[in-house]
């Protein structure tokens, strides 16, 4: 990886002093857009986030802007996550340049288009998103969005990558922080109830990630922002039968020790990846690219 500082005026192709050609756009965010961009010198694609710093309003979105490619840096390499490969700042603009998810779709878009995933897909996809989160938070990164726009599946060999991490934050050993952040359907209680946190709120993003593959809908639902939370807060995890009929116990067993209000209970990211459930994920599995809709 490396940092280039481009600090002074724009100039030509984006910002980025001729190292890159910009091809297409590829995704969207809050933040700015993701294009394709080719490197002459490493003759590879990468990812190209650019966000406007003039888009940026408040304090909260400017540290996210700073952290991202920080965090993102702090991890070694896990095949998981998303990796950093270079970083241009000028006055105007931030543009981080990463690896490449392509052809790829979100587990968002998997779901709009299709609706709910297979049992064995989901304990599939969860043991790689454990694995992502485990390498994380033995760096002390904590993630603070999982949510399925943020995991993207490579569908050249069906690999998960955890992706955007412009919430995270890194926390030293047994450290914790406080603050609201987050998405509504899959933030974790302690961070509405104003408490102290630690990566434990990304186990929680995770088991209602995996409950709205398998279930088509999030455990805690409302009309507004203010009804998803007071659901988030009153946690009251259900498993409607007619939805969940065809779902194991050990799923739901699993499930349930994922999103459990009481931090000390839930699962650690290397607890989760020893459960049974996800042990024997990837027996007698299916491809996930013949089951996408394009
Ligand atoms: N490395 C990548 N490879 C391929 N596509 C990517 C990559 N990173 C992001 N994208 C695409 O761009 C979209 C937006 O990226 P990202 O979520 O990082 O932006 P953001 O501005 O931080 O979004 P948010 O609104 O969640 O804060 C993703 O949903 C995905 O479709």
């Amino acid at each position: 990886m490396t940092y280039s500082q481009t600090l002074g005026h724009n100039n030509n192709n984006k910002n980025n002093n001729g190292k890159y050609q910009i091809c297409e756009e590829i995704g969207r965010g809050r933040f700015g857009t993701v294009t394709r961009v080719y490197s002459p010198s490493t003759g590879d694609f990468y990812a190209c986030k650019t966000i406007e710093k003039s888009s940026l309003t408040d304090d909260l979105d400017r540290a996210c802007i700073d952290n991202e490619p920080k965090l993102m840096a702090l991890l070694s390499f896990h095949p998981n996550i998303v990796q950093i490969h270079d970083l241009v700042d000028t006055d105007s603009t931030l543009s981080i340049y990463m690896e490449l998810v392509d052809p790829s779709v979100s587990i968002y878009d998997r779901l709009v288009s299709s609706g709910t995933f297979s049992e064995s897909q989901t304990a599939s996809f969860a043991k790689q998103i454990l694995q992502g989160l485990a390498h994380c938070h033995r760096y002390g990164v904590v993630h603070r969005d999982i949510k399925p726009e943020n995991i993207l599946v490579d569908l050249r060999n069906d690999t998960v990558k955890i992706c955007d991490f412009g919430s995270g934050v890194w926390l030293g050993e047994g450290e914790t922080t406080e603050g609201v952040v987050g998405t509504p359907y899959y933030v974790a209680p302690e961070v509405l109830m104003g408490c102290e946190y630690g990566e434990k709120v990304d186990l929680w993003s995770v088991g209602v990630v995996l409950y709205t593959m398998l279930a088509g809908s999030p455990p805690f639902y409302g009309e507004t922002a203010e009804e998803i939370f007071e659901a988030v807060l009153r946690g009251n995890l259900r498993f409607p039968p007619k939805v969940f009929r065809g779902v194991s116990s050990m799923a739901k067993d699993f499930l349930r020790k994922m999103i459990c209000k009481d931090t000390s209970r839930r699962f650690s990211a290397e607890q989760a990846l020893r459960h049974p459930w996800i042990q024997r994920a990837g027996e007698g599995e299916e491809r996930f690219i013949k089951e996408c809709v394009f």
